[in-house]
């Protein structure tokens, strides 16, 4: 069993907040794995340090397996919270910049760039300008252009924020999908039914890892209904 990624003792401080006390991590090749937590718990700076876009105070970071290089940074596929998207230019010029960057050529980068715009339900709008995109739109792009390059390991932060049901429904097939060739993807949600779908879950809580396993192993162990549960046992507000 190979490791896509390992985080062991990270720390992180901004100014005097502690955001990351201790925190290890460990990814399972081809798992989707839910990072939730409330708004604030440090989930977005978890996920940042894992890439190697912030640094931890202290700990160790290995992608698959070695210390990050840049040939591991691109085997890597990162959706951030907020769409980084080039506005002047249509869906089909922003996909084929990523494309581009990420060695792409010729009519493989662009029959790539029509199977991701058709993964994520955009192949009718490749011509329009990002601008007029509406929100759903612009993550559902910016999801594109992370799975591009065709990555093995995908770090989303809240990919699904802002899609309505049935959109939110493909994007999760998609994840499979992903997953079924033998992707592993870190996802983080506020999204209760998306933790169900999750191989296995991490509960951060105020810079603290307080709980990790599958959906069902959490729920089990601490005897409740639903993972959300999980976290007002561990808060001491119940059971
Ligand atoms: N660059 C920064 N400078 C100072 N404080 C920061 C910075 N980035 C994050 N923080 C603080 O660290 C804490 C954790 O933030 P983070 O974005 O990791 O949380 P989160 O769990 O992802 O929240 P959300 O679910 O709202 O996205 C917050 O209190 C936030 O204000």
């Amino acid at each position: 069993m190979t490791y896509p990624v390992k985080g062991e003792h990270l720390h992180k401080k901004f100014k005097k907040q502690i955001v990351l006390d201790d925190v290890s991590l460990t990814l399972r090749e081809g798992e989707i794995y839910g990072l939730i937590g409330p708004s604030g718990a440090g989930k977005t700076t978890l996920v940042k340090i894992l890439l190697g876009l912030e640094k931890a105070d202290s700990g160790n970071v290995e992608l698959f397996e070695q210390k990050p290089t840049l040939s591991a940074f691109r085997s890597l596929g990162y959706m951030a919270q907020s769409d980084a998207l080039y506005n002047e230019l249509s869906a089909y010029q922003n996909l084929e910049f990523f494309a581009s960057i990420q060695g792409l050529r010729g009519k493989a980068k662009k029959q790539r760039i029509l199977e991701v715009a058709k993964n994520v339900g955009l192949d009718q709008d490749l011509k329009k300008g990002v601008a007029q995109f509406s929100g759903g739109m612009r993550r559902r792009l910016s999801l594109a252009a992370a799975l591009v390059h065709e990555p093995r390991l995908y770090l989303l932060d809240e990919p699904t924020v802002g899609l309505d049901p049935l959109i939110r429904r493909d994007i999760w097939t998609l994840f499979h999908f992903l997953r079924s060739k033998g992707a592993t993807i870190i996802v983080t949600t506020h999204v209760m039914d998306e933790v169900s779908q999750c191989d296995r879950v991490g509960l951060l809580s105020d810079g603290h890892l307080i709980a990790e396993g599958s959906p069902k192993e959490l729920t089990e162990q601490y005897n409740v209904e639903t993972v959300e549960d999980v976290f007002l046992v561990k808060e001491g507000a119940k059971g």
